[in-house]
């Protein structure tokens, strides 16, 4: 160990740096004394010193400024890059780039550089579409260019996370596209599709489950006397939020593998919660450096403090008894045949009974074919039938979730949309008042407008952030700019859906703006008395291109279905203070800041309409 005795110094990494970069740079042995007649380094020891570490800098140096000359000239021949606020050098505009609520930033953005903005951050290339014109020009009508996702390493790494496996982060490729169809063949690309009457069944059952665990712990209906069966149950005004999880954890598990999730502490949903908490931690660029510096991914696991590899490690662990658990149950329910319909069970039946075929043609014609079945090379087998219904929960709770706290919250901020709701719901259910009253069936919603735009606007409301970013495959140009080959592309839904070209008043929850309403004049004609707004955005919420949401149409439906018995039964009514005034809850209209927007918890109490609807809500229990 060579040691130099140089003056006492402050200990600062810089100063270290400097003390030990000579040896780190091969320097040592020139430097080599002995302690005990060691001198302070002599002016022209320094000098060479200096001289040696100039000498071996220079090629470095001089080979990158050579590569920023040769980029500038080849830049200097192509269109400009979108504009955007002014990069430092090698940082580029890391600085600007907000660490929360970037979407909040980029909208900011579009007032000074317009809807295509280009950003650089440490030598990546950023553009934010802030239109929906411009995502749909490139996302849509681009789309074989703009399919790919970009490279995060935490995701997409093997000996990190290794969560290339779902649909949500693969790249674009053959194994992609089958999963593709396979996804589109067993779960309907239509609320109306004759194929979903299954999950429709158990999207009623989860409702009227939701129903009656609301009503359990609800607020006596106004008129009620203190007998009534209702006015048993106290109010806790936050209940309200686990009885929907239950729900919607209830459908998305039933949808993915026939699984009935228990009321309380379901070890399912606990697994694939844990899951989808641990891939949010990593994909967060925040917390872990190698997602920010590639590099660091060869640091070996073993190395003391390699947080990002432990991580990494638990991931894989949580993923691997998330993905297989529930295909066990269901394989062996298979055997037994009590099976309950549902993607995985649909799904898997359709390749045992392809494979069956097979057998029976090869003991025909001697050989087994799989090639009808094949992209590329790909064929479709168990184990994307196991990546797709592992990653329904991930990619459909908090996305289905959302919108209904969303309606819930508006719902209770503004009584004159309740009444309009309600209003159109009499006519169509009869009055709550009345024996005659019934709850809601699929066959009624073309006959309730209202409470669809009620769902369009919910649906806005809670945008997911726009962090789904796919780079470019190829140097392209748009609109006269440059867009560099693997790009980020960060489609900006926050600014689409505030664009006040095409979404007037924004801010506001205005379902009545998704209504084109028509009246019928003297003579008998039917004439529009308001159109409905032109909001092309709303498409965009599911995503552009080839990489839209594949569960948009069930994602509606399931909505749909608690929202309309919801507002079916209840009041949406505030829960009261310590002086009985009811509590503002208008500051929840502020999203918290996450990958899928929801508004932070608030307290909200459901009355039931009538003791008649109670009584119906508990004749769903047989
Ligand atoms: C209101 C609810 C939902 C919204 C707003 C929503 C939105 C989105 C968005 C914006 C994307 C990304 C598209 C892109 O990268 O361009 C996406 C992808 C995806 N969604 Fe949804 N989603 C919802 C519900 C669901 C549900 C219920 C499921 C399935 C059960 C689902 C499954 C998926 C999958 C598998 C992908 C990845 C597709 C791919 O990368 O090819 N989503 N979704």
């Amino acid at each position: 160990m060579i040691e130099l005795d140089l003056p006492p110094s402050p200990s600062s990494p810089v100063n270290s740096w400097f003390r030990n970069a000579p040896l780190a740079a091969g320097f040592g042995q020139s430097l080599q004394t002995d302690s005990s007649q060691q001198q302070p380094p002599s002016l022209s020891s320094t000098f060479s010193i200096i001289m040696r570490i100039l000498a071996l800098a220079i090629v470095p140096v001089g080979w990158w400024i050579l590569h920023l000359i040769r980029l500038r000239r080849k830049n200097a021949q192509m269109p400009p890059l979108p504009p955007g606020p002014k990069p430092l050098p090698v940082l580029g505009n890391l600085l600007d780039l907000p660490v929360e609520r970037d979407y909040e930033t980029y909208t900011r953005w579009k007032d000074v550089y317009g809807d295509v903005i280009y950003l650089s951050a440490l030598g990546n290339d950023i553009v934010v579409l802030n239109s929906v014109q411009a995502a749909s020009d490139l996302l849509d009508k681009r789309s074989l260019w703009y399919s790919d996702r970009p490279y995060i390493p935490m995701i997409h790494e093997d000996s990190l996370m290794g969560f290339n496996w779902t649909l949500i982060f693969m790249n674009y490729s053959p194994a992609w596209r089958q999963q593709r169809r396979l996804f589109a063949k067993h779960i309907p690309n239509s609320a109306y599709a004759s194929s979903g009457y299954t999950f429709r069944v158990r999207q009623i059952s989860s409702a009227h489950n939701l129903l009656r665990q609301l009503l359990r712990t609800s607020t006596p209906p106004a008129s009620d006397d203190s007998k009534s069966s209702t006015s048993l149950s106290t109010s806790d005004p936050y209940s309200y939020r686990s009885h929907m999880r239950f729900v919607f954890g209830n459908v998305l598990l039933g949808v993915a593998y026939g699984y009935d999730v228990q009321p309380e502490d379901d070890p399912h949903i606990d697994l694939f919660e844990r899951g989808v908490q641990l891939v949010n931690v990593g994909i967060n660029p925040g917390t872990f450096l190698v997602n920010v510096f590639p590099i660091l991914k060869h640091i070996p696991a073993w190395m003391p403090f390699n947080y990002a590899k432990a991580h990494g490690k638990l991931v894989r662990q949580t993923h691997r008894e998330l993905k297989e658990r529930p295909m066990e149950i269901l394989r062996a329910k298979l055997a037994s045949g009590t099976a309950a319909p549902s993607f995985a069970t649909n799904a898997l039946m359709d390749i045992y009974t392809e494979r069956a075929e097979a057998l029976a043609k090869s003991k025909v014609a001697g050989q087994i074919s799989e090639k009808s079945n094949s992209d590329n090379g790909h064929v479709i087998s168990e184990t994307d039938v196991k990546h797709i219904a592992a990653s329904m929960y991930g990619a459909g709770f908090d996305t289905t979730f959302a919108p209904l706290l969303f309606a819930t919250l508006h719902l209770l901020l503004n009584p004159s949309i309740q009444q309009r709701a309600h209003a159109e719901l009499d006519t169509v259910l009869g009055s709550p008042n009345s024996n005659t009253f019934r709850l809601p069936t699929w066959e009624d919603r073309p006959h309730l407008p209202y409470i669809d735009a009620i769902l369009k606007e919910s649906l806005s409301a809670s945008n997911t952030s726009p962090s789904e970013a796919t780079p470019t495959k190829e140097y392209d140009t748009y609109r006269n700019f440059r867009i560099p080959r693997g790009s980020m592309i960060i489609p900006n839904l926050w600014a689409m859906l505030r664009d006040p070209e095409v979404y007037h008043d924004p801010e506001a929850f205005k379902p009545e703006r998704f209504l084109r309403e028509e009246y019928t004049d003297e003579a008998g004609n039917v004439r529009v008395l308001r159109e409905a707004e032109p909001h092309p955005s709303v498409n965009g919420l599911f995503g552009f291109g080839r990489r839209a949401c594949p569960g948009q149409y069930l994602a509606d439906s399931i909505i749909w279905v608690e929202l309309v018995n919801l507002l079916a039964c209840f009041k949406f009514v505030p829960a009261l203070d310590g002086n009985g005034k009811p509590i503002d809850v208008s500051w929840a209209k502020t999203p918290l800041p996450a990958f899928v927007l929801h508004p932070p918890a608030f307290p909200c109490l459901f009355e039931p309409r009538s003791d008649i609807v109670a009584q119906r809500i508990m004749e769903t229990e047989a």
